[in-house]
Parts: C-alpha cells; structure tokens; sequence
C-alpha cells in the first residue's frame, strides 16, 4: 500500500470513528499515525512528485515575500504581472504557468518579492501534479494569497440562491487549498500551540492544565503520546480550546505558522450584491486583477500582514531620509539588526544610537544600545566611536 493509501484508509477509519469516551484513545492514536504518514510524504527521500521544490526555488530578493496559491485559471498570473511588470504568461488555459515566477513590487519603500507560482488542484499534497513542489515553495514564504475565482463555479439561475451559492462556494475552495497546505504541515493564520511536551527518562505521564480542555481529553491526549511511543513526558497545555492537532503539531514540530489573505477575484464579473456577500468571508479582499479593481486594498492588507518594520536613518545635522527606510522584519528590529542591515561592520563601530518614535521612552530622542528594539517608522542616529 502506499503512504497516500494508508492516509487514505485511515481517514475513513477516523470518519467512521465515533468520538466519545471509549474512542477518545483511539482516535488519539489514529491522529498521530496520520500526522507521521503525512511526515513521510512530506520527506524530500519520498518519491512521486517530490516534495523539495526542487526546480520550483528562485533566487530569493527583497525583505519579505508573497507566494500566490490558488486552482488553475483563476488570475494569480494576471494579478502577479500587473502588480510587478514582470512578465508571467497569461491565458484561459489550465496550468500555464509551469514554474514559479519571481517579481518585485514596492510597498511604502520597502521591496517585496511576489511568487506566481503553477495552480494546484485537490490532491496536491499526496503527489497530484506539480502540488507538493508548489506548496513546498509555499512554505518558505512570508504570506500565502490563497487566490480564488468567484465566477466557479456558476451557481444556481435563481439570484438570490446564486448570491449564497457564490459565498459558499468561495468558503468552499478556500478550505480544498487550505486542506492542501494543511496537509503539508502548513498552518495558516495561527499562531504555534501554547502547549509543551518534556521528554523524561523515566516517571510515565503527567498532564497539566491551565486552562479547561474543551475539545481533548486525556485519553485523546493518552492516545497520542502512546503512539509517538512518548511513555515518559510532562504535557502542559495552555492554549484555550487546544485540540488534538494542536498537541500533534506540537509534537511533530516541523509546523510552519503563515499569515494568509483570500484574494477573491473577477469581481468585475459580478453583481454589487454579490460582492457585499463575498466581503464576509473572513482574512478575504475582493479584486479584480483584470480591470484593476481594489488593489489599494489588497497591497494595504498585505503591507498589514507581512508585519514590516521601517527604519528611517538620521545621518548628523541632516534630516532624516523619509524616502529610503531600512526595513526590518519583526522579531529581527533591534539596532544590532538595523546596523547589519547597512553594513557589517556598523555594529562594531557603534558607541551609542538615539531613537526617536514610538520605541523612543521620550519624544526627545532616548540614547540606545544595539539591543534595543526598534518600532515601526523610527528614527535612528548612530553615534560612531
Ligand atoms: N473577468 C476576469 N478575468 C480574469 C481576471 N483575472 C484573470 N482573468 C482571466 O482568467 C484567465 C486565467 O488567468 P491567469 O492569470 O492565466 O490565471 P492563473 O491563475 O495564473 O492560471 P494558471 O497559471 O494556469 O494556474 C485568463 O483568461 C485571464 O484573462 C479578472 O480579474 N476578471
Ligand atoms: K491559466
Ligand atoms: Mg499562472
């Protein structure tokens, strides 16, 4: 059997599968056996489509990056090449785009790189044309587009059935592209688990709990460290309504947490009812790529969720150059990283920076060291020794 058949059978186990006390443990263990077929598919030694992105890396530019996953035909190229003026061949044929293709687009000075990259179908993940090269691809970047089509499918000819029928379509295929991304160890829009497993030498198992479990419970919790063969551990779960796949991702670790917009687009073929509908889907900006509808919204939600830290230099006796920030991710802004973002050997030459703006503890400038964390549109004087 293959490793696609396993989680295939397992999956029907599990929908077959009960849940109540005398299932709990069962279901745990199932859980966790899925999670480590899923680790074998995912494994680059694995045949069958691959799953390195070998092929599919590009040079990687720019401060932060944004990969386009969505089915065949449904703009992302369209959107990528007018967004950057970098050419990504366009047509209504299915799977034209055979590669990933890199740009470049500026938002608020800072460089970010946009990867058009082939459609994916449902399957990807287990192998189903290019899928897990794409999504390997997808997961190395700072933000996913899950892109969509609001025109597939044409619903019902009755408005206001095809009004719903649009949104839930929409719900719909986004969940088929997230269950892809899903599936190869991709979380999107969430944060890792407030939960943590010690391995011990000895001692069996202890559960702590700060917080009540609403959707697991010990046996589930049992279950799972039975079959990743964990007899002696301290669990200690934290994280409010934490699941069962919250502790298997935990466990298995190599989870990648990333932001993720749905970019509904074709708006220009719908009706404004249809389009007030769609503004409900949660994390979504409708568009229109082809006639350059609400792209403002798009490039500001992005701008949002990429969580970018701009730095403006304040060279002495001069204003500070507005135009040209030095940008940061967050979680790497200190002044350290400032100055290596310049030239290497700043940090050395270093005697003390000033801030201005909101990291700043004084509106007059707070004298700083290279630890120092840095805030979003920032000043920042180096003082050299
Ligand atoms: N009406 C309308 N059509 C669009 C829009 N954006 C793209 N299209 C059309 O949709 C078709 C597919 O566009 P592509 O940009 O090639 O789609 P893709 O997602 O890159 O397709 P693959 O690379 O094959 O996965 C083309 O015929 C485009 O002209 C839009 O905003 N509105
Ligand atoms: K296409
Ligand atoms: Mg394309």
């Amino acid at each position: 059997m293959t490793t696609v058949q396993k989680i295939k059978e397992i999956e029907d186990e599990m929908a077959k599968t009960q849940k109540n006390k005398a299932t709990s443990y069962h279901l745990g263990q199932l859980k966790a056996k899925l999670a480590k077929l899923r680790r074998e598919l995912i494994a680059p030694s694995s045949g069958g489509g691959g799953g390195t992105g070998v092929g599919f890396d590009v040079a990687r530019t720019g401060v932060a990056s944004v990969g386009f996953v969505g089915f065949p035909s449904v703009g992302k190229s369209t959107l990528m090449s007018k967004l950057t003026g970098t050419h990504s061949e366009v047509s209504a044929i299915d799977f034209t785009t055979l590669t990933t293709v890199p740009g470049t687009v500026k938002v608020h000075g800072a460089p970010i790189q946009i990867l058009d990259l082939p459609g994916i179908i449902e399957g990807a993940a287990d192998g189903k044309g290019r899928g897990r090269q794409v999504i390997a691809v997808a997961r190395t970047v700072n933000l996913i587009f899950i892109v969509l089509d609001v025109l597939k499918p044409l619903g019902d000819k009755k408005v206001v059935l095809r009004l719903r029928v649009r949104e839930h379509t929409a719900k719909f295929l986004a969940q088929i592209i997230e269950n892809e991304l899903e599936g190869f160890g991709i979380r999107l829009n969430k944060k890792p688990p407030n939960i943590t497993v010690r391995k011990k030498e000895k001692g069996g198992i202890a559960i702590t709990h700060t917080v009540p479990l609403t959707n697991i419970d010990q046996d589930d919790i049992k279950g799972i460290l039975n079959e990743f063969k964990l007899s002696n551990c301290d669990v200690a779960i934290r994280e409010p309504n934490a699941t069962a796949d919250d502790l298997v991702d935990v466990i298995e670790g190599n989870r990648i947490y990333i932001p993720a917009i749905y970019v509904l687009n074709k708006i220009d073929a719908i009706s404004i009812e249809e389009l007030d509908l769609l503004y409900k889907i949660p994390m979504s900006v409708p568009i229109s790529s082809k006639e350059w509808l609400n792209i403002d919204e798009l490039i500001e939600k992005m701008w949002e969720s990429l969580d970018l830290v701009r730095v403006y230099t304040k060279p002495r006796g001069l204003a500070p150059d507005y135009n040209a920030p030095v940008v940061l991710r967050r979680g790497k802004c200190s002044v350290e990283d400032f100055c290596n973002a310049i030239h290497k050997e700043i940090a050395k030459q270093m005697k003390y920076a000033i801030v201005w703006g909101s990291s700043a503890k004084h509106a007059r400038g707070q004298k700083v060291g290279l630890e120092h964390i840095l805030e979003d549109e920032d000043v920042v004087h180096i003082s050299k020794k």
